[in-house]
């Protein structure tokens, strides 16, 4: 699947409900831009849980645009898709390679959020491209969750490092990370146990757990993403937003967009988090799983809207 559909399959339940609601806002060829049309295009952006803030600039952009004119179903959409593009604008972050050495990805998040299907998927795409991976079990509090990833692991072709279940997960990360030093492996992804920002001694172990990653490879780790459940919709971001920062996270990967109606969250976001999104997971499959490009975003959330009328 290319990139584009990708995002569809990401965003079927929230584009199907932006296409249904214009649809219904256009019953007649074009409308008056007035007050209340101006509030009907509120109430559907809102719907999408893009945020205030955003909804409010593209209404604000809508009504600067159209006041008091006669506007037709493509030049409103034309119009909220520019906005958004620049909404949610961002500066390309693929993962950041090291020049020399493996590098190093530090996964973290909350309980369910989706870390080690995430990690799945990550193996599957670095893999793709040619790189050997392995992974860190890290999550030692939950046998359950080093045996997911050792099946994972052995799906994928990856190698996996595992600890005893008391071993602390800041070792269990060295070893893997070590371990990809002395290997010459290409990428080292290291697995964290669900947590709340909440949690000082938890979020101090996250700290000692970058640490003894940085001794075998230093600099390491790369990145540290964060895994967000993006069917929380906009209650999550506020958490998240300390939790990136206790964590010292350098990107978003969003978890189970195809899950919700309310995919417009990721633009609120880009509005609320000063955190890049680096991937969306669009699905429970190792091969679900898109680079974040807003473009793609944008046109494949309003491209059900504009196709042939149903
Ligand atoms: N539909 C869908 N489901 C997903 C996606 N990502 C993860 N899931 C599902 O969400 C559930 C939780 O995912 P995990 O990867 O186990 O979450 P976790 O963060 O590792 O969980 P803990 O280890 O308990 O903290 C699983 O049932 C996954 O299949 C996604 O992008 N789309």
């Amino acid at each position: 699947m290319g990139l584009f559909d990708n995002f569809k399959k990401g965003l079927k339940k929230t584009g199907d409900l932006l296409k249904t609601d214009i649809r219904d806002l256009f019953k007649s060829e074009g409308r008056l831009v007035d007050e209340e049309f101006l509030e009907d295009i509120r109430a559907i952006l809102f719907k999408t849980d893009m945020g205030y803030d955003s909804v409010e600039a593209l209404v604000a952009e809508i009504a600067q645009q159209f006041r008091a004119r006669v506007v037709h179903r493509e030049d409103l959409v034309g119009a909220l898709k520019v906005k958004l593009k620049e909404l949610m604008a961002q500066p390309e972050s693929p993962i950041e390679f090291a020049d020399s050495g493996p590098t190093v990805v530090m996964v973290c998040g909350v309980n369910g959020a989706g870390k080690t299907t995430s990690i799945a998927k990550l193996t599957h795409l670095f893999k793709s491209h040619g790189k050997s991976v392995i992974l860190g079990a890290g999550d030692t509090f939950r046998a359950a969750a080093v045996e997911q990833l050792t099946i994972w692991a052995d799906r994928l072709g990856a190698q996996i490092v595992t600890g005893e279940p008391q071993s602390h997960p800041a070792s269990v990360a060295y070893r893997a990370a070590e371990q990809a030093a002395k290997d010459g492996i290409d990428v080292c992804i290291v697995d964290t146990a669900g947590r709340l920002q909440t949690q000082r001694n938890l979020m101090d172990e996250l700290t000692k757990i970058r640490q003894s990653i940085g001794k075998p490879v230093p600099g390491a780790p790369h990145e540290t993403l964060l895994v967000l459940d993006a069917t929380t919709g906009q209650n999550g971001i506020s958490q998240a937003n300390s939790f990136a920062e206790a964590a010292g996270c350098t990107g978003l990967v969003l978890a189970k967009l195809d899950g919700t109606a309310k995919g417009g969250v990721v633009v609120a976001i880009r509005q609320q988090l000063g955190l890049p999104v680096k991937y969306i997971g669009v699905g429970e499959k190792h091969e679900d799983l898109a680079p974040f490009v807003p473009d793609e975003f944008v046109e494949a959330l309003f491209a059900d809207v504009m196709s042939a009328d149903a």
